[in-house]
């Protein structure tokens, strides 16, 4: 399938511009097993893939899903690899004359040795690892605003951004090797702190291993990815892995919800509990909480009684919590309180994070990233208070390929705050749109939400514009940042933005 992207050009690159150097001999003594016949030879990167070789890589041969990756050891040399790091499985499939590393699991050795090869980068600022099922972008942007966006990095699911410079995103964490390299970019602009989104599939693949996070955040735990997590225990344990001693030197525990006190008693590392809703057992907790349509104000109250009030422009109770999450974060790793309230308020906005759009239209627009139940929730419930006297009317698809189960959830609880849902087609791969636009349309139909079905997502977002009255709001739910619309026959070039302001102006 082509692969679409409008992004800009990243005007760094990815790796490091100093070259780091290390022998396999070193290597292997980090990584405590043998060294190789050939231990002189030095690698000056580390890769993932035959995609991600350069010139002079250590390459990994990871045994996959689908195939073992020393299958391709031939291929990576071709591409400038100088050597291979694999298991007793994968060394037998490398050519002989290629000097290799042997090590029980090279999945998990990956994080340490391409930390070993940009000597341990992410010690030099103050690393924030974000988990939960909700709110790890904002949380992470959040973090970056109140820490000094110039001075601060953030890698997600809208992609990576190292103070004013920006890199598309290929996965939410990325591969250990390129999470390295990123922080030792990160590092060479001196910047003070990163924020990482681990999702569940990088706590439990071994993305974020070799460092400890100064602090590791857990906020919520809602359904998704059941199509590689078999159970929602199977899933909260890999989210749960953050607030381990290898993952995390403190963990900060949302208690808002059933699985954050959950998590708060078992972690393994100290854990400060947080508290949006003011309970008297977390350690930071929101007082006095204003909601507005368009922000809130509230007091953070920090363990030892100190007391700042924060104001934030997003929309949404939730960044009650994403907000105190990322100030707990920050202040247990040293920084001070009263020092994040003026980043927080001046964040104007997270990319596709209930974004409003002004484009002459008489009623409110807005773009929101939430495709999984308990995030649709909570962004139509936030936007139901921003709409008190028209109608709410949301434009919802759903993901094609992956955990099908969700579907008919979130069609349920789109209808417990719309009024109209109007059910179209998001990323359905080489899946039936129309079996999936079934799946959402029972879930709905619990509730007297009015509903319309329109396959093809452009017609949809002008149906909804067209029916939009003066007091309404329209919000167009899933992709927030996504550049692409997945379908049968490949990708095609998609922002929902743009298509919004296009279906506007034809009005
Ligand atoms: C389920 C999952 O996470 N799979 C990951 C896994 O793939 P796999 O085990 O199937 O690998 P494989 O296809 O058997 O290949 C084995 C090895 O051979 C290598 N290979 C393969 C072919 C080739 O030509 N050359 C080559 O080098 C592969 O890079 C791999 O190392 O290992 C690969 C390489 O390490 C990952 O790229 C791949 O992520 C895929 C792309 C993916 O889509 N992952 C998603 C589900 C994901 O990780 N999502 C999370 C959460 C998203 C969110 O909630 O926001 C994320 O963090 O993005
Ligand atoms: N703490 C929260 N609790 C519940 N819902 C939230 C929370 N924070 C954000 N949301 C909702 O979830 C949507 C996704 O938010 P965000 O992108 O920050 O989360 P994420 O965990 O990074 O999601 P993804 O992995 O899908 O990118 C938002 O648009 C908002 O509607």
């Amino acid at each position: 399938m082509p692969s679409v992207s409008n992004y800009p050009a990243p005007r760094l690159d990815s790796r490091p511009a100093e070259t780091f150097r290390a022998t396999l001999g070193d290597l292997a003594t980090r990584l405590d097993v043998a060294a190789p016949d050939r231990a002189d030879v030095a690698f000056t990167g580390v890769a993932l893939g035959t995609d991600h070789v350069r010139t002079g890589d250590l390459f990994l041969g990871i045994r996959g899903a689908n195939s073992h990756g020393a299958r391709f050891a031939a291929k990576a040399v071709e591409a400038g690899a100088t050597a291979v790091l694999t298991d007793a499985e994968g060394a037998s499939l490398v050519p002989s004359e290629v000097p290799t590393v042997v090590v029980e699991d090279p999945r998990l050795a990956a994080g340490p040795a391409s930390a070993f090869l940009y000597r341990d980068p992410v010690a030099s600022m103050t690393s924030i690892g974000i988990t939960g099922t909700q709110g790890k972008t904002t949380t992470a942007f959040y973090v970056a605003a109140a820490a000094g966006m110039q001075q601060s990095g953030t890698i997600g699911s809208i992609g990576t951004t190292v103070g004013d410079d920006f890199f598309p995103p290929v996965l939410t964490t990325p591969e250990a090797p390129e999470l390295q390299a990123l922080f030792a970019v990160m590092r060479e602009q001196k910047l003070g702190t990163v924020a990482v989104e681990a999702s569940s599939h990088a706590l439990t693949l071994g993305r974020v291993d070799g460092f400890a996070f100064d602090a590791g955040v857990f906020l919520n735990l809602g359904h998704d990815h059941r199509d590689y997590h078999p159970t929602q225990a199977d899933y909260f344990a890999a989210k749960a892995l953050l607030l381990t001693p290898e993952h995390a030197k403190v963990g900060i525990v949302d208690i808002d919800s059933h699985w954050g006190r959950v998590l708060a008693a078992q972690a393994t590392v100290p854990v400060r509990t947080t508290s949006a809703s003011g309970s008297e057992s977390a350690d930071w907790r929101a007082e006095d909480v204003e909601l507005r349509a368009h922000g809130s104000s509230f007091t953070v109250r920090s363990p030892d009684g100190e007391r700042v009030r924060f104001t934030t422009q997003l929309t949404g109770a939730f960044n009650v919590n994403n907000i105190l999450a990322a100030v707990a974060a920050l202040t247990e790793s040293g920084r001070d309180l009263a020092d994040l309230a003026p980043g927080i308020a001046a964040l104007p906005s997270v990319e596709g994070r209930l974004q409003r759009f002004d484009f002459g239209q008489p009623f409110a627009a807005i773009v929101d990233s939430a495709h999984k139940p308990e995030a649709i929730n909570a962004a139509l419930r936030a936007i139901r208070t921003t709409t008190p006297e028209g109608r709410l009317i949301a434009v919802l698809g759903a993901n094609g390929h992956r955990d099908a189960a969700k579907r008919r959830m979130m069609g349920r609880f789109a209808a417990m705050f719309a009024d109209v849902l109007v059910i179209t087609d998001d990323n359905p791969y080489d899946d039936d749109p129309a079996e999936i636009r079934a799946s959402l349309i029972a879930g709905a139909r619990s509730s007297t939400v009015e509903i319309t079905e329109i396959a093809d997502r452009r017609e949809a977002m002008a149906a909804a514009v067209r029916m939009a009255r003066p007091e309404d709001t329209v919000v167009i739910l899933g992709k927030g940042h996504e550049r692409y619309h997945a379908l049968a026959g490949g990708e095609i070039a998609w922002y929902d933005p743009d298509v919004l302001r296009e279906v506007i102006e034809a009005l």
